[in-house]
């Protein structure tokens, strides 16, 4: 047995601590793995939106991810933001040489409507990123553009998932509920059969980061030998839980509550 499991996160940042890294560290530490990061895109953005944005060399991009896999250990990873294709192609070629699962969160815009990816790089990513992915995590826009079409109902959505997989090669599909009316139910096609996961609409503005947070909390239960369904399970839980406690903070969607649930609900992992 392993005394501790890690957990990569290859994304981009957000100063206001909701979404990107800020969030995805934050998640790995609550979940109690080892949290590690490697930034794609210096963002200047905050509840209310996306002001700049610094891309990384993609040499020195290359540089930090060689500086984890001469050293650490790589128990699960995940990416979030990738903007452009110089980025998305360093990126592959270093996942095919990690043995780890690998959750891509396919960041395409940010909760407040800002372009975190350059429209000519989005087919990259599905043509080459996804299918390395054992997990892809899309919402409801970004399996539209996966899949070239609309994807309006729960029977889409299922129809989705299973294409994702089946279409383009990722491992296991799970489609995000958030943008849907009525209760988030999210679907996971994992190779075999479709998995619901459901929880009840929470009446709030405070979205901001619940996608990053969500595939992290995936990512640290996969490195730490959770079965894939199981892992979403115990994810969903915990995004249900971080966004019921969200924090009004910010003049835009404000972020998710990391610890909310140490004082009510978190001590299920005390
Ligand atoms: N208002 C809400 N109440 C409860 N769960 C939500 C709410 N909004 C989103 N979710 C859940 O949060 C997770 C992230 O989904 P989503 O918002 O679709 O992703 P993204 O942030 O990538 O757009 C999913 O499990 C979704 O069902
Ligand atoms: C660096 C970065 N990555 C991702 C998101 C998307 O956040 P959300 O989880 O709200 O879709 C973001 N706003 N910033």
């Amino acid at each position: 047995m392993r005394n501790v499991s890690t957990a990569l996160t290859i994304a981009g940042t957000d100063p206001s601590g909701g979404a990107g890294i800020q969030a995805d560290l934050k998640t790995f530490q609550e979940l109690k793995s080892y949290g590690m990061s490697v930034i794609t895109s210096v963002v200047s953005q905050n509840t209310t939106g996306v002001k700049d944005v610094h891309h990384l060399p993609s040499e020195f991009l290359k540089s930090q991810l060689e500086a984890i896999s001469s050293d650490m250990p790589v128990h699960a990873l995940k990416t979030g933001m990738i903007s452009n294709m110089e980025m998305m192609k360093v990126i592959a070629e270093w996942i095919e040489s990690i043995p780890a699962p690998y959750v891509m969160d396919p960041v395409m815009v940010a909760t407040s409507g800002d372009a975190l990816i350059e429209e000519e790089s989005r087919g990259y990513l599905r043509d080459h990123l996804l299918p390395l992915a054992s997990l892809v995590t899309p919402n409801i826009p970004e399996a539209e553009y996966i899949l070239g079409d609309e994807v309006e109902s729960h029977d889409d959505m299922k129809n989705a998932a299973e294409q994702i997989c089946t279409r383009f090669g990722a491992g296991a599909a799970l489609i995000k509920g958030g943008h849907m009316k009525g209760e988030a139910i999210d679907f996971l096609y994992d190779g075999k059969r479709i998995h619901e996961f459901t929880s009840e609409r929470i009446d709030t503005n405070n979205t901001h980061g619940t996608g990053c947070t969500y595939a992290a909390a995936i990512t640290a239960f996969l490195g730490q030998g959770h079965t894939l369904p199981d892992a979403v399970e115990e994810a969903k839980y915990f995004v249900t839980e971080v966004i019921r406690h969200s924090f009004d903070l910010g003049q835009g969607s404000g972020p998710t509550n990391h610890f909310a649930t140490r004082e009510e609900v978190f001590n299920k992992w005390l």
